[in-house]
């Protein structure tokens, strides 16, 4: 394993910038972000499946026209007319035409769940049947990658495809994620630190890794895609069934109108057909809402695969909408999560080669990519590498995210005193120092002061012995901010975001990277529950709270916060917690969600606007027309001066129907956002899509008109 640390290093500096700073939104995905009309023709079989009464009642608007439409059929049968038909004709296409827009949505993620499908089948898993940490060679055997369990350990060299996904236990490896992230630059997978999870699907270009294994079959990362991208998963988001609540509950106000108006019309001596009846709901029911809610839900969670974020539940994209602060956690999120021990330090009367010796140590079983530098760097001291044994019984302490060190007791069979190592963070290990009653001298503190003052982590070393407990030196650890992020944290600060990062560093580093990063505010030192605590925190104020991280010490806060975006590159348990998994790992990606969520709210808003407000020009088309023949006088509302009153009803129905197709495009879509205020965005929509919906109709239903004015019998 440490033979082959030096080239790793050359490994990870030259490819891991390039996989970090890989744009958003390009490549492979399938429809991209147009709409083709192509589709709605590829869709059309999926939209009569769809007109299954079972199916249907999902959705209360629509389902209410499929029984107007069925009813309508029947009395067209029974008493046959020209009316009826066109009616029963397009209130079944009103129906199909809602279903499109659903089918369209869906069918978008279809060819990507192809070729999603093709990364999944036919892997052989190379299973070890015993393996420990260090152990050289170990038994293995040839089974299909279904046939894998939990807790199963693989090895996977270069040029095979990894078959299950897990945590990389030992080694380190470039392995290219192309078939799930669509980004052909191979990414470096280690065991150890955040950046140990791997894909099932994806394939090792180099080196030798063992995985183990943390999805449970059929539950892999790779089927959970695929069901996302077809939208099998997807559950309406609360907001949606409060939406669908109100739409149902004007429904049933407008059948009950219509249910009152025939005695009133009876007592007046207009009597109604049922076909004019039925036709005179359609008209007043919120139809195109009713049409296009689920599909522009759908289109949302499109929108956001488009740009290689994976959002586990609709209510995450709702929320990331109207999210008020972000918390970033530093390493591997702000910076490259890539830190590597630069410099050893030695405190004065400290040989240089002692302090060498005791980070080796301390790091010879931390698998940590800082450990594994620090044991690099060592050996450039000239320390060579030592048998087990030689330096009696070795006792590993691993590090922690709570303790925030780790090192190694070292215990001799003669009985001659236990000595102890520890490397950490500078508060952890002096109070270690100070309980085992030594002291930490002024140059230590003003060596970690300027290691953090410069954005460095500093890690002291001490040793307890027989001479008792003191402080050898400091290592420095150099972690690199990503390009472009200032900017980006400006771009957020405009659209009202404020972002914390959060480190489990110390104060002086943390604030040197955030005032590098351009972090409106940080919190050091934060444990696990620290950064939950600061989240619900946010929350029990009201605030929204969106979160990224890719360690297992992010698990917890990413689990809380109401958007919880994990870093592709990061721990299994980061990517379990969250409900967004960014293929990128671009902490900025946040900018797009939020616009995508923004987006999603608007267009919800807008065509709910546009669908009531369009519903009220159809009263003056077929209020007039059903009464005109016993009061005259209504003549007069007849603004649009329709051919006559069976051409009226005609007309509106058609015009109800064709607005739903020619909406689709803008529900995929989605309004288009620009950053400004909420109450300016209310005001121009209202403008927009209320005025709007108000006056289309209006010229939509007279030219209609004009044209069926010349079917006979009409
Ligand atoms: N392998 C290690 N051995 C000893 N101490 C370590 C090791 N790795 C990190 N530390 C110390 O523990 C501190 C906390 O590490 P932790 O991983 O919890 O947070 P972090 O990665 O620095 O911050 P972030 O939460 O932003 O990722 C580090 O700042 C460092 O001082
Ligand atoms: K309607
Ligand atoms: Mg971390």
């Amino acid at each position: 394993m440490f033979q082959q640390a030096p080239e790793r290093d050359v490994n990870v500096r030259t490819v891991t910038p390039r996989a970090s700073q890989m744009p958003a939104g390009r490549r492979h995905r399938a429809a991209g972000g147009l709409f083709d009309p192509k589709q709605l023709v590829t869709s059309f079989p999926e939209a009569l499946r769809k007109l299954h009464p079972r199916l249907m009642l999902r959705n209360p608007v629509m389902f209410v026209v499929e029984v107007g439409s069925a009813l309508t059929t029947l009395s067209a049968v029974v008493s046959p007319s020209v009316f009826t038909w066109l009616i029963s004709v397009w209130l079944w296409l009103t129906v199909v035409f809602a279903n499109l827009a659903e089918a369209v949505a869906e069918g978008r993620g279809k060819a990507q769940a192809e070729s999603l499908r093709k990364a999944r089948t036919g892997t052989v898993a190379r299973r070890l049947l015993r393996w420990r940490v260090g152990l050289e060679h170990c038994a293995e055997e040839r089974v299909p990658a279904e046939a894998l369990r939990q807790y199963d350990f693989v090895v996977v060299e270069a040029g095979e495809t990894i078959p299950g996904d897990g945590d990389v236990v030992e080694g380190i490896a470039a392995v290219d994620e192309s078939a799930i992230t669509g980004e052909s630059a191979p990414v470096i997978r280690e065991s150890g630190g955040d950046r140990s999870a791997v894909t099932g699907g994806t394939r090792v270009l180099s080196d030798r890794i063992v995985v183990r294994i943390t999805s449970k079959p059929g539950l892999t990362f790779i089927d959970r895609m695929i069901a996302l991208v077809e939208g099998a998963e997807r559950k309406k988001t609360p907001n949606e069934i409060a939406l669908n609540l109100l739409l149902a509950t004007l429904t049933v106000v407008f059948i009950l109108c219509i249910v009152n108006l025939q005695p009133l019309a009876i007592y007046a001596g207009a009597e109604q057909s049922l076909t004019v009846l039925v036709a005179l709901l359609v008209a007043l029911i919120p139809t195109t809402i009713g049409a296009l809610l689920s599909a522009i839900g759908i289109a949302g969670m499109d929108r956001l695969v488009q740009r290689n974020v994976l959002a586990m539940s609709g209510r995450a994209v709702e929320a990331a909408g109207d999210v008020d602060v972000l918390l970033l956690d530093k390493t591997g999120t702000i910076t490259f999560g890539n830190r590597q021990a630069t410099r050893f330090v030695p405190l004065p009367g400290v040989d240089g080669a002692q302090l060498a010796e005791a980070a080796q140590l301390s790091s010879l079983a931390d698998e940590t990519p800082e450990g594994r530098s620090i044991v690099v760097l060592a050996k450039r001291h000239g320390l060579r590498e030592r048998a087990e044994g030689e330096l009696g019984r070795m006792e590993f302490v691993p590090f922690s995210a709570q303790t925030r060190m780790s090192g190694v007791d070292l215990s001799w069979p003669d009985g001659s005193p236990t000595v102890r190592v520890r490397k950490g963070a500078s508060a952890a290990v002096s109070a270690w120092v100070y309980e085992l009653g030594g002291q930490v001298p002024p140059q230590a503190h003003q060596a970690v002061e300027i290691i953090s003052s410069g954005g460095g982590t500093p890690l002291l070393v001490a040793v307890h012995d027989r001479h008792g407990a003191r402080v050898l030196g400091v290592i420095q650890l150099k972690d690199v901010v990503k390009d472009g992020i200032r900017e980006r944290f400006l771009q957020l600060r405009r659209m009202g975001i404020r972002t914390v990062m959060v480190t489990g560093d110390n104060p002086l580093t943390a604030r040197a990277i955030a005032d590098e990063a351009g972090v409106d505010d940080f919190l050091a030192e934060a444990t696990p529950e620290d950064k939950m605590a600061l989240i619900k925190k946010e929350q029990e104020g009201g605030k929204l709270v969106a979160m990224t991280g890719d360690g297992t010490n992010d698990a917890p806060a990413l689990a809380q916060a109401d958007v919880g975006v994990a870093m592709n590159t990061g721990t299994m348990a980061a990517k379990e917690a969250g409900n967004m998994v960014d293929l990128d790992s671009n902490p900025t990606k946040l900018i797009e969600i939020v616009e995508i969520g923004k987006q999603l709210l608007i267009t919800r808003g807008a065509l709910t606007t546009f669908s009531i407000a369009n519903d009220v020009a159809k009263y003056f088309a077929i209020i007039p027309a059903m009464f005109a023949g016993v009061y005259p006088g209504l003549h007069h509302l007849n603004i649009m001066g329709l051919h006559s009153p069976t051409s009226a009803i005609t007309s509106a129905i058609i015009f109800n129907a064709l607005i739903i197709v020619a909406l689709i495009p803008l529900a995929l879509r989605g309004v288009r956002y620009r950053p400004s205020s909420a109450s300016d965005l209310l005001a121009r929509n209202l403008r927009v899509f209320g005025l709007g919906g108000l006056v289309l109709p209006f010229v939509g239903i007279k030219l209609i008109d004009l044209v069926v004015q010349f079917i006979p019998d009409l």
